[in-house]
């Protein structure tokens, strides 16, 4: 669908990409990177807009250096600033776009009003957009997009500025976009947990450059460890897994425990029944696409399967005394001599990063 070899965008004052080479397939595909990450300047580029510095690419086998007018004709694109003039309404807007591309008035009505419906605005798409909401003011950039029945579309963060009920809104349109449409879809995005949700494949750049190109699944893959949520009574089985030499610490409601084998599950089977509690949750965890960000500067990015260094929690300090007929892990005085409720490491997310 895209393909780009060595493409460098240099700004006077700034490199915006930075000798980026990457190549992806149809389907609905995350544009990800932090705020002034090159995603914008890359569409900019991948429409034919901008030339780059240096390299090449192609667009739907297209050439973005001599076909840039067939690129923006098969290709639909949501922008990201604020673009619509106020003083009309959606559906004259939508249909001027549609006529913009060629298409014939009777049909540039028909397939504005069958693109307004498909984006959810109905009545309303008969009064004036400076009227509108953000959510609404989205859903015409993204009927614009739409209306020529492109083969691909270009998403410049859809769910800028929208609530969070806007936004999964507007992530099921997206969506529904490439599963029921059939039309493939490049999205940009600085939040990555949200494209984890609605994308087959997730690009990441970081200053320009390619942090990582992979499926979604390759990101999300089974990690090593396991979450284990037991209705009462977490910090008394904690404290025997840890006594019993098993690499576990609290988090939030659950227990997270790397996996050392399959005697870890009867450790854990064990220790429930023994205690009689009653387990509600045990399942291996999955990686979230946020910890490459987290590990990219520092390590070796996760690989799928491999465990992830445990937090340092409760029963990860040095061993508590097992106090007889005391329940919990000890609590730790803190600098006004209060007990302290046992470390919580729910504050922060694998390794440490900040949620
Ligand atoms: N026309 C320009 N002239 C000079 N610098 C530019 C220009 N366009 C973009 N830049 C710079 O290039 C870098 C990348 O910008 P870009 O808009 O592509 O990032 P982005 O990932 O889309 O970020 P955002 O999510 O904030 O839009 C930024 O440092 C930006 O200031």
């Amino acid at each position: 669908m895209i393909a780009t070899q060595g493409l460098t965008m240099r700004f006077p004052r700034v490199t915006a990409l930075d000798d980026l080479t990457v190549a992806v397939e149809p389907g609905v595909v995350g544009l990800v990177g932090a705020n002034g990450a090159g995603k914008s300047t890359l569409i900019r580029i991948l429409l034919g807009l901008q030339p780059p510095s240096a390299g090449h690419a192609t667009v739907l086998g297209l050439d973005i250096a001599r076909e840039g007018v067939q690129i923006r004709e098969q290709v639909g694109f949501m922008p990201e600033f604020d673009c619509l003039p106020p003083d009309v309404s959606a559906t004259e807007f939508v249909v001027h776009m549609a006529r913009m591309c060629g298409l014939p008035p009777t049909a540039a009505r028909e397939r504005a009003a069958d693109t307004l419906r498909h984006v959810g605005l109905y009545e309303e798409r008969y009064r004036p957009i400076g009227g509108y909401s953000t959510g609404m003011k989205q859903r015409v950039k993204l009927a614009q997009a739409l209306v020529h029945d492109p083969k691909l579309v270009f998403l410049d963060e859809p769910t800028n500025g929208l609530d969070p009920a806007g936004r999964d809104e507007m992530l099921e349109l997206i969506r529904r976009i490439g599963a029921e449409f059939g039309i493939s879809v490049l999205v940009t995005s600085h939040l990555l947990g949200e494209l984890e949700r609605i994308c087959d494949h997730v690009v990441i750049i970081d200053g320009g450059k390619l942090l990582r190109s992979q499926a979604v699944e390759a990101y999300t893959a089974a990690s090593g460890m396991l979450t284990v949520e037991v209705e009462e009574g977490r910090d008394l089985l904690g404290q025997r897994l840890y006594d019993q030499g098993v690499s576990v610490h609290p988090e939030g409601r659950f227990l997270v425990i790397d996996i050392a084998g399959e005697s870890t599950y009867d450790l854990i089977r064990d220790g429930v029944a023994d205690l009689g509690l009653r387990l509600v949750r045990l399942e291996q965890r999955r990686h979230h696409i946020e910890e490459v960000f987290a590990t990219s500067h520092t390590a070796q990015p996760p690989q799928p399967g491999q465990a992830q260094p445990a937090a340092v929690g409760a029963y990860g300090q040095p061993p508590p005394p097992a106090m007889p007929g005391q329940p919990t892990a000890p609590a730790q005085p803190d600098a006004s001599g209060q007990p302290q409720p046992p470390q919580d490491s729910s504050a922060t997310g694998p390794q440490g990063a900040p949620r």
